[in-house]
Formats: structure tokens, C-alpha cells, sequence
């Protein structure tokens, strides 16, 4: 039995500490929505701390979330120990935890991010099967902010290099899986590219947005924010005509 299902489950959402998961969940949710990447409901962020994983509710104004709007999840055991009533949990929680069990993350965020969206309908258009099926980019200097596999150490090495971090001369690859009419059945898809490609730190979902981890916030939020740079960077030089690998 959890050491949590004896308490007031309020008191698992309840902290004046703004890193909280609960605020800090609905702070980024804020943050998140000013970028576009989670407008008109889509697009979410979890965080797992410990045992306990934190989940938003399903198809609420991400902006507008409060931290007793939140579930929240006994890892070990997968059940709930705080359920808003009138609320479901969101869509994303399948591929939330895919991230937690194959890649040990401690937050993942999936964005709706219209240049993410755009990559792939670029991605889709190329006669090359390797190219419509994954995003590569190399050379660019904004590819050191992503960590290989997307949890990996961010020690800091002389010089100032991130020692898990993929170099200016490495190739970053996102692979991409095509959407499904629910967002729960795109999980098996994911975890098969998670799987497939263990140094990725996301996975595109075509024509739908991205999904983003890291082992802890931190991590999840940068390189959310490197590969948003790296899909606009894309489409803008596609748009100049000029190759992005
Ligand atoms: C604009 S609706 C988008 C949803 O179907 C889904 O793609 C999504 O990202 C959010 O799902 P939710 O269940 O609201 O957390
Ligand atoms: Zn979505």
C-alpha cells in the first residue's frame, strides 16, 4: 500500500513553494500558453517527483489551471490518489509515463507548437522514407541545449560543454510517428520510436505537435525550447531555400 493513501489528498497539491509541482505545473502551463504551444486545450505538461506523478485535467484552458485542479498518480502502483471530480485526467497520461518508464524522466511536456507542426508537413512532403520519417539537423549551434536520449547528464565539462549533450558537429535526430484520431492511441507508436531511437530527447507527432522530456523540469523546459528554435530555424530556412541538414 502507498504511504500516501492514508493522508487528505488535497495536502499532495497544497504548498506555498512555487517549484511545487502542482503550481509549478500550472506556472508553466502560463509560461507555455504565452509561446503558443498549448492553446485552445492542446498540449500539456507532467511532472513526476519521487513517487508521485502529476497530470493536468483533460480539455481545460491550460492557462487557467489551478493547482487543486490536479491529479495525481502513485507511480509504483498507477493509481490515482487525487482525483478532481468533474474532470478527466489528461489524454497525454499514456505518453506522459512512456517518457517516466523508458527514458527515467522526471517531467514531459508535449506542445502543439505550430513550427513542430510545420516540420513535419515539410518532413512529410520529401520522396525519402528516412526523411519523412525523422527530422535531422546538424550544425547548428542551438543542437548543443539537447542531451542524448533527452535525460542525460547535464555535468558540466571544462570548456563549458554539457557532458551528455550532443556537440555542434552531431546529428539530432527526432523521429517522427504519424498522429491517430485519439491522443492516447499515439502511445505504442511512441514507444516503439523512443525504443527505436534511444538517443532521441522527443518524438514529432505529424501534424499534431511534440513530445519532450527530461529528468526534471528544467531539463524538459530547455530542450522543449532548443527544439522549438531548431523546427522554427527549419521551416524558415526551407522557406529561404536553403537545406536544413
Ligand atoms: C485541441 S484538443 C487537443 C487534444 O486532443 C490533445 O491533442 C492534447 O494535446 C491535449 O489533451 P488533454 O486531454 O486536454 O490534455
Ligand atoms: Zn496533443
Amino acid at each position: 500500500m502507498s504511504a500516501h493513501t492514508d493522508q487528505d489528498p488535497d495536502v499532495l497539491i497544497t504548498s506555498p513553494d512555487p517549484m511545487h509541482p502542482a503550481n509549478h505545473i500550472s506556472e508553466l502551463c502560463r509560461k507555455f500558453y504565452d509561446l503558443g504551444w498549448v492553446t485552445g486545450t492542446g498540449g500539456g505538461v507532467s511532472i513526476r517527483k519521487e513517487d508521485l506523478v502529476y497530470l493536468a485535467p483533460s480539455g481545460v484552458q491550460k492557462e487557467m489551471m489551478q493547482p487543486e485542479d490536479m491529479f495525481v498518480m502513485d507511480w509504483k502502483t498507477k493509481e490515482y490518489l487525487r482525483r478532481p471530480l468533474n474532470y478527466k485526467p489528461s489524454a497525454c497520461t499514456p505518453l506522459f509515463l512512456a517518457a517516466y518508464t523508458h527514458r527515467g524522466a522526471g517531467c514531459c511536456i508535449h506542445t502543439h507548437s505550430q513550427w513542430a507542426v510545420l516540420v513535419t508537413l515539410i518532413c512529410e512532403s520529401s520522396p525519402d522514407w528516412a526523411t519523412r520519417t525523422c527530422f535531422s539537423i546538424k550544425e547548428i549551434e542551438q543542437i548543443k541545449g539537447i542531451s542524448r536520449g533527452g535525460s542525460g547528464s547535464d555535468e558540466i565539462a571544462e570548456g563549458g560543454r554539457k557532458l551528455g549533450n550532443l556537440g555542434f558537429f552531431d546529428t539530432l535526430r527526432i523521429p517522427i510517428i504519424e498522429n491517430t484520431a485519439h491522443e492516447e492511441d499515439l502511445t505504442g507508436a511512441l514507444e516503439q520510436a523512443m525504443l527505436a531511437w534511444p538517443e532521441c530527447a522527443a518524438v514529432l507527432v505529424r501534424r499534431h505537435g511534440v513530445y519532450v522530456w527530461g529528468k526534471d523540469v528544467g531539463q524538459a523546459k530547455t530542450q522543449a525550447e532548443s527544439l522549438d528554435y531548431l523546427f522554427q530555424l527549419a521551416v524558415r530556412m526551407h522557406g529561404m531555400g536553403l537545406k536544413w541538414t
